[in-house]
């Protein structure tokens, strides 16, 4: 390799896949995007073409080697992705074998209905609950559904996002350990799937990856792929990367990122997360040779889809940040009150069938009024998060926020007065790809440790100040809240 060393890194979400180059100072080199495709072939069905974000994922990362000049040019491959996604493909052929089932799916509600009984006990070890959203019940689903899985037998691979891309990059059948702990699979300290939550949930094992740290040596590139063998260094979940990328080391530190859904992760150490009401445990990294750190996390469903289906579906928008704009033309909601159900409930409520809703018309709203309450109830989600996490005794100081939605400054500050917490944005707010590249540095040994790395890699940030406004707090909240019973 000549010149300072490189880290790319591959950031495949829910609506697009991206690459981009970092050097070891987090300045940014190139990047290149690619619009994956949304499948919605019935009410509560969310689909992905895996052969789409495997194509897709890999002229991004084309383009941006081509750009640097090489392959030679690159140090390390961070990769982080969308979470609990499910592939089933053919080992033989690396062919998928059915389409993939999104984490916003909820077709399996009954299964997950059937086996409430063990949901204690899956809590206790998994940290997680038993909710559509995991992807042990698409893997049941698409056995029991899917023709082709049912008939690979031993040519059966199950992955999520990042084993789908892992094989196709290196030829590996692995996923790492963050991702791992998005399955229903896996003890929270566990090294491997557990044979009984396998048997529970009709899994054949043998169909699983194999589980890798989050950082460190995990393999390198296919060198026809890129002309070079890259090496692999990370690989974690995009909320645990975001976590990484905003800097949140210690315990107590919080980030939410904003993008398809919302994600808040508060960093716990390595101790193992107790189960706490409405919340998730969830791994967060580990540096190989390293203990493994832990999170506890607060998924919400709908953000910044709730702003494209405005966009798309209603056409009340022409772009995301034309929400901004009506919001801050209004001095209220003016009554309106929006609950962003799309696709079930997500923490802290936890109900799959909820459908959307929206209270408080009158011939007096406007579309301005619409587009608030669209945004408010990202805020207002947050405040019962708030709440449940501190509940959980691990209440929040202040919020790092990022991910694309982050850029609305009238959200940013809706966020500090309904949290009524001082909200922090780094002037980049691709936070999830940062915290790859962090990773990716210290799993290439160009940073001894994740302090280091995060100090020399993350830029500053941007300070939102919560204001005093009780009553108006009071009152959205009250509304907000009667709404989510009826729901
Ligand atoms: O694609 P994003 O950024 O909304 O992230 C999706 C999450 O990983 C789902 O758990």
């Amino acid at each position: 390799m000549s010149g300072e060393p490189l880290i790319l890194v591959l950031d495949s979400g829910t609506s697009s896949t991206r690459a981009f180059l970092y050097d070891t100072a987090g300045r940014i080199h190139g990047q290149a995007s690619r619009p994956i495709t949304q499948h919605y072939p019935a009410p509560g069905l969310v689909e992905h073409d895996a052969d789409e974000i495997w194509t897709q994922s890999r002229a991004c990362l084309a383009e941006v080697i081509a750009a640097a000049g090489g392959a030679s040019r690159i140090a390390a491959l961070g990769l982080t992705n969308q979470r609990e996604t499910l592939v089933a493909w053919d080992r033989r052929t690396g062919r998928p074998l059915a389409r993939a089932i999104v984490w916003q799916d909820r077709r399996t509600a009954d299964t997950c209905d059937a086996l409430r009984g063990h949901e204690p006990e899956i809590e206790r070890r998994t940290g997680l609950r038993l909710d559509p959203y995991f992807s042990a019940t698409k893997m049941a689903w698409l056995l029991e559904h899917g023709e082709a899985v049912r008939s690979a037998g031993d040519a059966l691979a199950f992955g999520t996002i990042d084993s789908w891309l892992l094989f196709n990059l290196t030829g590996d059948h692995l996923s790492d350990v963050s991702n791992a702990s998005r399955t229903l699979l896996l003890d929270l300290d566990g090294t491997a799937f557990a044979e009984d939550l396998c048997d529970l949930f009709a899994v054949p094992r043998a169909a699983l990856p194999r589980i890798v740290p989050t950082a460190g040596p995990l393999g390198t590139l296919k060198p026809a792929l890129f002309g070079g063998a890259i090496p692999l260094t990370a690989s974690i979940g995009d909320q645990q990367s975001a976590t990484v990328g905003q800097g949140c080391l210690s315990p107590g530190d919080t980030k939410l990122t904003l993008g398809t859904g919302a994600f808040v992760l508060t960093n716990l150490g390595p101790g193992r997360p107790a189960p706490a009401a409405g919340l998730l445990g969830t791994v967060l990294h580990q540096v190989a040779g390293h203990p493994r750190h832990h999170a506890l996390e607060g998924s919400v469903f709908v953000a910044g889809s709730l702003v494209k289906w405005l966009r798309d579906n209603l056409g009340l928008v022409a772009s995301a940040a034309e929400t901004a704009e009506l919001a801050a033309s209004v001095p209220d909601n003016g009554g309106v009150t929006l609950l962003p159900a799309l696709s079930g409930l997500g923490a802290p409520y936890w109900k799959p069938d909820a459908t959307a809703a929206i209270t408080g018309l009158t011939f007096a709203a406007t579309r301005a009024h619409l587009a608030r309450a669209a945004l408010e109830s990202v805020s207002h989600q947050m405040a019962d998060l708030a709440a449940a996490f501190a509940a959980a005794d691990a209440p929040w100081t202040r919020l790092r926020l990022d991910g694309g939605m982050s850029a609305n400054d009238w959200l940013a500050q809706d966020l500090a007065d309904m949290c009524r917490l001082p909200v922090h944005r780094p002037a980049d707010v691709e936070t999830t790809a940062r915290g790859a590249a962090i990773m990716a540095a210290v799993g290439a040994g160009l940073y001894p440790d994740l302090e280091q790395a995060a100090a020399a890699m993350t830029p500053a940030t941007h300070r939102f100040e919560p204001r005093d406004l009780a009553s108006q707090r009071a009152s959205r909240l009250g509304a907000w809240r009667a709404l989510v019973e009826r729901a």
